[in-house]
């Protein structure tokens, strides 16, 4: 589908909230913090704005975000009985839909000090993100997309997640068309301006091998290693692309030095 400028301011009100909320949570993420306060801040963060989280209620799902935790890769369901501990890592993904747009993105938060293993991997899965958005504008293909990340991942010794993808993304959660995050040059869809769709690669120390546990959500790495995520919902341009969920405050990579 190819989208308007008019469709992009649409697409950058929706994300802007959902980075909004994201820069919001930075001071919340600390031990003893359940997942569940977690999920009742997304939720009440959205109602005072006029937001609407789109997980809710999405194939049976029943909370306003994920949250991540360690060797969790993706979809992890808030929970008031799961406290965060000293060096966990948690990946927080929120959609809120606003006026009928999508806004996706997701970002790694750091609990308290991290061991350098941890803090690797946030630093690995952030770049690699930032590799795909350099590789997205048109003339190339879904493929140099996955192709960035996975060659870049690998280079530094983790896995690409191969089981979830990056997705269409605007007046639906998700549409066509989807994005690998692996692959080869050249392959899949040309990548047209007024495109959109998410990039959100998810990248493990170890294997890339999933474990969806018996509440049907939660995907876990299968040999137990840690596992760390960052999304973005993006329009193609004829010169590249925006980044609609882009942190207002500058806050979208935790591992960052702190600056001044
Ligand atoms: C929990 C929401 C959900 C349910 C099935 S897929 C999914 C989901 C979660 C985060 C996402 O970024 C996404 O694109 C989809
Ligand atoms: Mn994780
Ligand atoms: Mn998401
Ligand atoms: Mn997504």
């Amino acid at each position: 589908k190819i989208y308007s400028q008019e469709d992009f301011e649409g697409m950058r009100k929706a994300s802007q909230m959902t980075a909004q909320c994201l820069d919001a949570l930075v001071p919340l993420v600390q031990p003893g913090v359940t997942t569940q306060d977690i999920d009742d801040f997304v939720f009440k963060f959205g109602k005072e704005r006029g937001g609407v989280p789109a997980t809710l209620n999405y194939r049976g799902y029943t909370k306003s975000c994920c949250t991540s935790i360690n060797r969790v890769i993706c979809h992890g369901i808030p929970d008031p009985k799961k406290k965060l501990k000293e060096g966990d890592i948690v990946n927080i993904d929120v959609t809120y839909i606003v006026d009928g747009w999508h806004g996706d993105s997701s970002r790694m938060y750091p609990v308290g000090k991290l061991k350098p293993a941890a803090k690797r991997l946030i630093e690995v899965t952030h770049e690699s993100l930032m590799r795909a958005l350099d590789a997205a504008k048109p003339g190339n293909t879904t493929g140099d997309i996955g192709h960035a990340i996975q060659e870049y991942v690998e280079s530094e010794r983790c896995s690409v997640v191969r089981d979830f993808c990056g997705h269409g993304v605007g007046k639906l959660f998700h549409d066509m068309p989807n994005i690998l995050h692996y692959g080869q040059k050249g392959t899949g869809i040309k990548l047209m301006p007024g495109m959109i769709f998410t990039i959100e690669p998810m990248v493990n120390l170890g294997r890339p091998d999933v474990r969806v546990l018996k509440d049907g959500w939660t995907a876990e790495t299968k040999d137990k290693t840690l596992s760390a995520q960052f999304e973005h919902s993006i329009g193609i341009t004829s010169t590249g692309c925006d980044i609609f969920t882009t942190s207002p405050a500058g806050l979208f990579n935790p591992m960052e030095p702190e600056t001044g």
